[in-house]
């Protein structure tokens, strides 16, 4: 059991909100130049990771308090409730353990008294022959070609994670090219379906549950093309596999369970790119790729379960986001990978994230006082800068951000990675440091601005600054170090979610769009105009059968 504790109640919540005024009324230029030892009490490097959380609105009076904090809501206690098995996703009595699936040193975990390691070892074993025989070319489909293609039909927790990771790692992929499908739009699997031929296509269809409507719709579009393009039957063996937890399901859905790949109910799907889930990855990049991956995440966990508060990457992170989310009032949380690759390391996180803290009923079942989980976005760098960081410099919010980069390209051209990085840097060195009314009353002056015009443009042109920013430097984007970024991530998500005593495995948020989609699917199959909703409802829908 988790503990249950109001973190607005502890002692060290109490001294933070006196020490939040006095901290919310310095300037981090100031807090610079008090202390020159910053980076060096506020960075912490883990392998070829680096983070620099200088730029924040701190002082060691803050960390001290924050860690105060995360250990009164029993952190601790937590972290080990998770690593060994306990069934902390209570309203769904589930373990959380997708740090079991790369768990690289097989000590057992256990749910209910029985190790899942041989399990967890035996799927991916199984994911380990089936790639190598795809990628090799010894697996043939119907007319004896060998597989040119890998098209992924699954939704949320089973398209994204395998969507950033194949496309950060992009530079490790063979020649196999991969598509993901999950809009149950038809447009999707229709463009899709056109670039592929039927005879080298590879299908994984992706659903923990086998039940989730938008990929069983592609499910079955997917096989009646197939059969429409001339195999039949008894060759969809050869072109579909599954990933999920029901075996009943993909059975009925005519996928010979030799195709299948399992995983467990104590992975959640948000989390499951590490179980079966990411059988795409280990067909894209290589099993030992993903191999990789799965040792980079464990390295982190090892990290995350046995480091001390002062100097763990996600603790630090987690507490970060608290001091900005409920003391300063921030309501959103910007990642900016400056790398191409990474382009859906942000998106993957809207969901890692707001599925998971994205809650307003505590641990007690009562309404919080307080804020939880952040709006999350982001864009790559440089993109972001020449789209929506004016509002980060200049507008009315407060937007802490992560900045991500890369030290060592995978495509070293010209001065092309010399440039990005200089915008790194320059980008949270003026958003901490902003530019004063006299520094742009010279600059103006400088540019031979008359008096007058310097008066009408001076007020536009000044940066508050005092910004806040994470910068993380890492070697280069590898398997192994994405695993360890990714995992980091996740645990910055539970930690969170322990200190403010919500579920953050659970997901009963999603439901009801779903059972109301269901209740209007009938009503759109018949000529006649409803009036079962209310006038709004009621009109769309009207409308839309006038013109469909
Ligand atoms: O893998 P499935 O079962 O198809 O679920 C796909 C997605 O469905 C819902 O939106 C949520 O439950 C997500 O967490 C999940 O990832």
């Amino acid at each position: 059991m988790l503990p249950k504790i109001n973190f607005t109640e502890t002692a060290s919540y109490k001294y933070l909100t006196d020490h939040f005024i006095e901290i919310s009324e310095k300037h981090l230029r100031g807090l610079f130049r008090e202390d020159p030892a910053r980076y060096e009490k506020f960075s912490v490097k883990f392998n070829e990771i680096l983070l620099d959380y200088s730029k924040n609105r701190i002082n060691e009076t803050t960390m001290a308090l924050l860690i105060q904090l995360a250990k009164e809501c029993g952190l601790k206690e937590a972290i080990e409730a998770m690593f060994t098995g306990e069934i902390i996703n209570e309203t769904e009595g589930r373990a959380v353990l997708h740090t079991a699936l790369r768990n690289q040193w097989n000590e057992p975990v256990k749910v209910d008294g029985a190790d899942v390691m041989p399990d967890v070892n035996g799927v991916l074993r199984k994911i380990e022959q089936f790639s190598h025989s795809v990628i090799s070319g010894e697996w043939k489909g119907y007319t004896g070609k060998t597989i040119t293609d890998i098209v992924n039909i699954g939704i949320g927790g089973s398209d994204l994670g395998p969507v950033m990771v194949t496309e950060a790692l992009k530079a490790y992929k063979n020649h196999l090219n991969l598509h993901f499908v999950s809009n149950v739009d038809g447009t999707h699997i229709i463009e899709t379906l056109k670039k592929v031929k039927a005879e080298s296509t590879l299908f994984l269809i992706a659903s923990k549950t086998f039940t989730t409507q938008e990929t069983m719709a592609n499910a079955h579009t997917a096989r009646n093309w197939f059969l429409q393009e001339g195999a039949s039957d008894s060759d969809v063996a050869k072109h579909f596999a599954a990933l999920s937890t029901n075996e009943k399901a993909v059975a009925a859905f005519g996928i010979d369970t030799n195709n299948m790949f399992g995983f467990w109910d104590w992975v959640g799907g948000r989390y499951s790119l590490w179980s079966a889930i990411g059988t795409s990855i280990a067909l894209g990049i290589g099993f030992d790729n993903f191999k990789a991956l799965l040792a980079g995440a464990h390295a982190m966990d090892r990290h995350f379960r046995e480091t001390e508060f002062e100097q763990n990457l996600p603790v630090i992170m987690a507490l970060l986001g608290i001091w900005y989310n409920n003391f300063f009032e921030a309501e959103s949380h910007a990642i900016l990978p400056y790398d191409q690759y990474m382009s859906r390391f942000a998106a993957y996180f809207q969901q890692g994230d707001m599925e998971s803290n994205g809650k307003y009923v505590d641990r007690n079942g009562e309404k919080v006082n307080y804020q939880t989980g952040p709006i999350i976005w982001g864009e790559p760098g440089t993109n972001g800068q020449h789209a929506f960081y004016q509002l980060i410099h200049q507008g009315t919010k407060l937007i802490p951000a992560d900045f991500i980069a890369p030290a060592q390209s995978h495509n070293p051209v010209g001065a092309h990675h010399s440039l990005l990085l200089s915008n790194f840097f320059a980008q949270t060195e003026a958003l901490m440091n902003g530019k004063t009314e006299e520094e742009v009353i010279a600059e103006l002056k400088e540019a031979g601005k008359s008096e007058q015009e310097i008066e009408a443009l001076a007020a536009f042109k000044v940066f508050e600054g005092n910004r806040p920013t994470n910068s993380i430097l890492v070697k280069k984007i590898t398997p192994e170090t994405l695993g360890s970024l990714i995992a980091m991530y996740e645990h910055k998500i539970f930690v969170q979610g322990i200190i403010w005593n919500i579920f953050s495995f659970d997901q009963w948020g999603v439901e009801l769009g779903k059972q109301l989609a269901n209740k209007i699917l009938p009503e759109l199959q018949t000529k006649d105009f409803i009036h079962s909703h209310d006038s709004s409802t009621n009109g769309l829908i009207n409308q839309y059968k006038e013109w469909r």
